[in-house]
């Protein structure tokens, strides 16, 4: 029976699993699978083998919204179904909140578990659901190696007045401070850069991550120097159900003038808003791309807009452009949602290549243009495998 290493990845609106078996330095891909279209209509699972041959698939009937403690149990049931092959040897989680304490891949304990909870109020959307599967594998087998692995933790590069928030020293020394996420990613985008496009490694570079949570990260030489999420994953763009950048004003109005309470604001900011709130017709781009609303079609405008109004500040942090790389869901398949961006950042010097774009690049712009563009697929599954063989000390033998 082959030793694997396990990879969960809970994302607001997906759960991501894949097996590597270890065989050398380099996690080899057996299985993956995920569950998306949490809280939509079009909840989906599926299962690939390492070939891309799909050998599992299940939809959710339309109006079940499926949540992510329903996908967890469908997902354990299915992993605990198809053990006859492989022995789970280690289990790599990706935990969207490290805190200040938590940069390096961590070995779990309980204790480590207790310590990232206390983080959960930060991250809600991920952070409960990126622990649920640690406590269960936890209790299931006490002796499996478990690690966490970090989307804060590529941001620590960055220099103090781009982490810094402009507050007291009282509140700002208990950690209220910015520490950006879809560091995995961007980990593993800096790490490809240099094979898949080269004039993009190098330099000043502004990587866009758009998934049901989107972020744009700007690189010096592949190192974070600032990004657009801050001490949660609220801000910034907007997303599929998240309001991004907003005046704190807005919050202090909905308190004192129309008595809202926390738990309602908060629900409201993290679940009502962004592309759902703005369009009333779906959190997700596919959706939004192929409806006629006015709403819908404002809220691609409105996502775009802050995606080229976003880009212009991250160049000035980097004091120049001179590469942008697209990855996650919307960035790697929605190919109207680039096209749009690229003409946004004709100014910085971007020259668009729309045939190039249609047939998913991975260079969007022309050879002539002194920005270049790219899209590039995120692997955060194979960046959590790494770190788990690295932490375990496995493949070393
Ligand atoms: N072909 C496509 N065209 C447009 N958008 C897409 C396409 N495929 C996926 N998406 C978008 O990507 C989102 C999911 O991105 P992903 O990075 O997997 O999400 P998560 O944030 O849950 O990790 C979906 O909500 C959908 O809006
Ligand atoms: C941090 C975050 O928003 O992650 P995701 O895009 O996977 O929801
Ligand atoms: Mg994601």
């Amino acid at each position: 029976m082959a030793d694997l290493i396990l990879v969960l990845n809970a994302g607001s609106s997906s759960i991501k699993f894949r097996g590597y078996a270890i065989a050398g330095r380099e996690p080899q891909l057996v299985v993956r699978g995920q569950i998306e279209g949490l809280y939509t209509d079009g909840a989906r699972f599926t299962v690939k083998d390492a070939m891309g041959e799909r050998s599992d698939e299940h939809r959710w009937p339309s109006g079940s919204q499926l949540d992510h403690e329903g996908a967890i149990r469908y997902l354990g049931d299915w992993l605990r179904g198809h053990r006859e092959a492989h022995r789970v040897a280690a289990v790599g989680h990706r935990v969207v909140h490290g805190g200040l304490k938590f940069v390096e891949p961590t070995l779990v304990t309980p204790e480590v578990i207790e310590e990232l909870a206390e983080l959960s109020p930060l991250a809600p959307l991920h952070q409960p659901h990126n622990l649920a599967p640690m406590r269960v594998m936890a209790a299931l087998r006490p002796d499996l190696p478990q690690v966490a692995c970090f989307d804060t933790a590529f941001h620590r590069t960055q220099p103090a007045v781009a982490q810094a928030f402009a507050l007291p020293h009282a509140i700002t020394t208990r950690g209220v401070q910015r520490y950006g996420f879809h560091g995995l990613s961007y980990e593993y985008i800096a790490g490809v850069l240099p094979s898949v496009a080269p004039q993009a490694a190098r330099g000043r570079t502004v990587v866009a991550h758009l998934g049901n949570g989107a972020s744009m990260c700007a690189m010096q030489d592949g190192r974070s120097v600032a990004s657009t999420m801050g001490f949660t994953a609220l801000d910034g763009l907007p997303m599929g159900t998240r309001c991004g950048n907003l005046d704190p004003g807005v919050i202090l109005y909905l308190i004192d003038e129309l008595e809202m309470d926390t738990a309602t604001i908060g629900d409201m900011l993290y679940k009502h808003s962004g592309l759902l709130g703005v369009s009333g017709v779906s959190s997700d781009m596919r959706v939004l791309l192929a409806s006629e609303e006015p709403h819908a079609r404002f809220a691609i405008e409105l996502f775009t807009y802050w995606i080229g109004r976003e880009l212009g500040t991250l160049a000035a942090a980097l004091g120049g452009l001179d590469a942008l790389v697209f990855t996650a869901g919307i960035g790697e398949h929605a190919a109207p949602i680039r096209e749009r961006v690229c003409r946004h950042a004709a100014w910085l010097g971007l020259e668009f290549d729309p045939a190039a774009n249609e047939a998913g690049g991975p260079r969007i712009s022309v050879q002539r243009s002194r920005v270049s563009a790219w899209v590039v697929p995120t692997d955060e599954e194979l960046l959590i495998a790494r770190q788990t063989m690295a932490v375990t000390g496995m493949g070393l033998a």
